[in-house]
């Protein structure tokens, strides 16, 4: 079954394939995975398409800053649609607002295309492995003999490495709207515990262990419980978003409220550290470096779309320190450079003597700091204080 992905996890940065930091390794045969930028004969050859393009919050236009900006999957759709033969089988593997599927036309004159709902649940810093033993494949189609059949297709595709029994198919819509919710609970969960620490540093309870003691409990579960700075990333506030909008266009008005308080409270979460911060060092960061180590949304990542970091520094930025100092152990400091040079708060740092510092070693950014700030836990970040750091401090 020739199969063609579009567009295969590349960084909108770098271009560069994002395999970061796992292993691939494949059985030697004849070449099976091929990139191209020839659409039309890639598609005409194909039994299967799969549309990956990126799916960003829109940023203009009606439902700005919240609804999903299809524009990049519509172009995909209308050439796919164009080039595909009869009978090619088209897959939203693109997070996509529910009904997608029956808005967007995939069709050409007289000809038949079955779309499928196949979203992708992979996390980034884990892509290969959470590929290679996803927990669940989950397959939406039309509820018809020729949407089964297509459904059947796909599974097989997946059952060389996935066992049967963690392929779910349901209908087109469902599968759709799971692959938000599913982000939305996991986003909810944090902003639940986020909410707990808040009532813990009021209180003297610790919120790592009201984590464990409820986490015990089968039916929360331990995972996603982990309190701090709040999500970040490309997908769990574009998606809870969309969540918010598709409720707002249904005139649900509850339903979007319930979920864009987990928005409000992740930013609080961010906020609250920031707070905490300043009072730290007498409410004045006048005459002071703060070092920030980790600007990467998230451990063994790259990734700085939507970073805790980037808020912190903005904030931080705005209270007129001497230094930000900033280091992460996979991002590029001229990236990073780059993307801070953005903020409006930069200029007004600068015209009161301040700076923002990106170092390529995490020792030197924490020389003379007044305080370090672990905004991305990487693993290096964990060790216990030794000796050459505390000397530099
Ligand atoms: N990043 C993740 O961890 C992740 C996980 C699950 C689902 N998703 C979903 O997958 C989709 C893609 O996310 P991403 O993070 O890979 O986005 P991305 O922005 O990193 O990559 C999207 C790619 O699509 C390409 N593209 C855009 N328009 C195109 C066109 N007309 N023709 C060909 N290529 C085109 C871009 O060049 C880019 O390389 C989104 O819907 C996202 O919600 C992402
Ligand atoms: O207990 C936790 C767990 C995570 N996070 C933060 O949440 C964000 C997202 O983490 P994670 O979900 O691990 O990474 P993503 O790559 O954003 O993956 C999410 O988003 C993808 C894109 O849709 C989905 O495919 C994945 O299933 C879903 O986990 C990061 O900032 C984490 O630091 C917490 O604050 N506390």
């Amino acid at each position: 079954m020739a199969l063609f992905y579009l567009w295969l996890c590349s960084t909108p940065r770098t271009g560069n394939l994002q395999f970061a930091t796992s292993a691939v390794s494949a059985p030697a045969s004849s070449p099976n995975l091929v990139f191209t930028t020839d659409l039309p004969t890639s598609v005409s050859e194909a039994d299967v398409v799969l549309i990956a393009v990126n799916t960003p919050t829109k940023s203009h236009g009606r439902g700005a800053g919240e609804a999903t900006d299809m524009a990049a999957f519509e172009v995909v759709t209308e050439l796919v649609s164009r080039h595909a033969n009869p009978g090619t089988i088209i897959v939203e593997k693109s997070t996509v607002p529910c009904r997608t599927a029956k808005l967007l036309a995939i069709h050409r004159p007289g000809v038949h295309f079955d779309v499928l709902s196949n979203p992708e649940f992979l996390a980034a810093g884990t892509a290969v492995a959470d590929l290679l033993h996803a927990d669940r494949i989950l397959i939406g189609s039309s509820n018809t003999p020729s949407g089964h059949r297509a459904a059947a297709a796909l599974a097989s595709v997946y059952a060389s490495w996935i066992p049967q029994s963690r392929i779910i198919t349901t209908n087109v819509f469902s599968s759709e709207l799971a692959k938000l919710v599913a982000n939305a609970m996991l986003a909810q969960r944090i902003s639940s515990i986020n909410s707990i620490a808040a009532v813990c540093d009021e209180t003297g309870a610790d919120v790592d262990e009201v984590a464990r003691a409820i986490g015990a409990d089968p039916r929360i579960g331990r995972q996603f419980l982990r309190a701090g700075i709040g999500f970040g990333g490309s997908c769990f506030k574009k998606d809870v978003l969309s969540l918010v909008y598709l409720a707002e266009t249904l005139v649900l008005p509850e339903v979007a409220d319930y979920w864009r308080a987990v928005i409000a409270m992740n930013e609080f979460a961010r906020n609250r550290f920031v707070s905490r911060v300043i009072k730290g060092l007498n409410n004045t960061l006048a005459g002071k470096k703060v070092t920030v180590l980790g600007y990467a949304f998230k451990k063994d990542t790259n990734d700085t779309r939507e970073s805790p970091a980037l808020d912190i520094i903005r904030s931080l930025a705005e209270e007129g320190p001497k230094e930000i100092a900033i280091f992460d152990p996979l991002c590029i400091p001229a990236q990073i450079m780059d993307e801070v040079s953005g903020f409006a708060g930069l200029r007004a740092l600068q015209s009161r003597g301040g700076r923002v510092a990106v170092y390529a070693d995490a020792y030197a950014a924490c020389q003379g700091s007044h305080a370090v700030l672990i905004t991305t836990e990487f693993d290096e970040f964990k060790n216990t204080p030794s000796e050459r750091t505390l000397e530099h401090l």
